[in-house]
């Protein structure tokens, strides 16, 4: 049973629609997804400039400000990276709820907590960002050294090395990050949005 099973929701007479209204936009959550040193966090972050530049609230949710905080106490076992997701995934409804973009940038790396996620959240409120890179390019990037110290077994259950990464099957979004800059997947990510008129 639910420890909260007691607790009542409590309404508010503020709806997510008058906060969108005050806003002027809609509020989604874009959920990058995709291994490490693909680019979520520089693309993410690419991408919230260019929405601040255009006057639109947007906050970004990456492994520095939660892993350090709100899931210090979580490691990489899969137990451990499915709760990760799974309280992420509430954080961005109330970011969605508040009336803002929320940009998340994680590995994710199981396709149920992904979908967990999106079922959180109302139709069109989710949107995969798949962040497709090959592993090979990935390690050559290797911005933090990580998959050096994987390989050589310093790390254990690294993902794309010991521990699995599940490719999204139908993302609403794919960026190569190989074969196109940071400014054009920015590009394509704002072209999608505004497509969709969130923006
Ligand atoms: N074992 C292992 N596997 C993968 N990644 C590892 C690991 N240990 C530490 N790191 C660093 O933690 C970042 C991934 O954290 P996430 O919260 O995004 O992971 S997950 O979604 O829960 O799988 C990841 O950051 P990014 O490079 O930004 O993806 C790594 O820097
Ligand atoms: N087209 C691109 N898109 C995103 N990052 C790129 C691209 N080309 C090169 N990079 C570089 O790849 C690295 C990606 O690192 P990061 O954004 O931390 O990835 P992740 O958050 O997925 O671990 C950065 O050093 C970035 O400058």
């Amino acid at each position: 049973m639910s420890k909260s099973t007691n607790v009542t929701w409590h309404e508010t007479s503020l709806t997510k629609e008058h906060r969108r209204k005050q806003n002027g936009h809609e509020s989604t959550v874009l959920w990058f997804t995709g291994l490490s040193g693909s680019g979520k966090s520089t693309i993410a972050n690419a991408v919230a400039k260019e929405l601040y530049n255009r006057n639109i609230r947007s906050y970004v949710l990456d492994g520095d400000n939660i892993r350090h905080g709100l899931n210090k106490d979580l490691g990489f076992s899969e137990e451990d990276r499915t709760e990760n997701i799974r309280r992420i995934g509430e954080v961005s409804k109330l970011f969605v709820d508040s009336g803002q973009f929320v940009l998340t940038a994680f590995i994710s790396p199981f396709r149920a907590d992904r979908q967990i996620v999106r079922d959180l959240l109302e139709e069109g409120e989710f949107i995969e960002v798949y962040i497709k890179c090959p592993i090979e390019e990935c390690e050559v990037r290797d911005p933090k050294g990580l998959y050096d110290k994987a390989r050589k077994g310093i790390i254990k259950d690294f993902t794309g090395i010991d521990s699995p990464y599940e490719e999204p099957e139908q993302p609403e979004i794919i960026l190569e990050s190989d074969q196109y800059s940071i400014e054009e997947c920015v590009e394509q990510v704002i072209g999608y949005l505004t497509a969709k008129k969130a923006i």
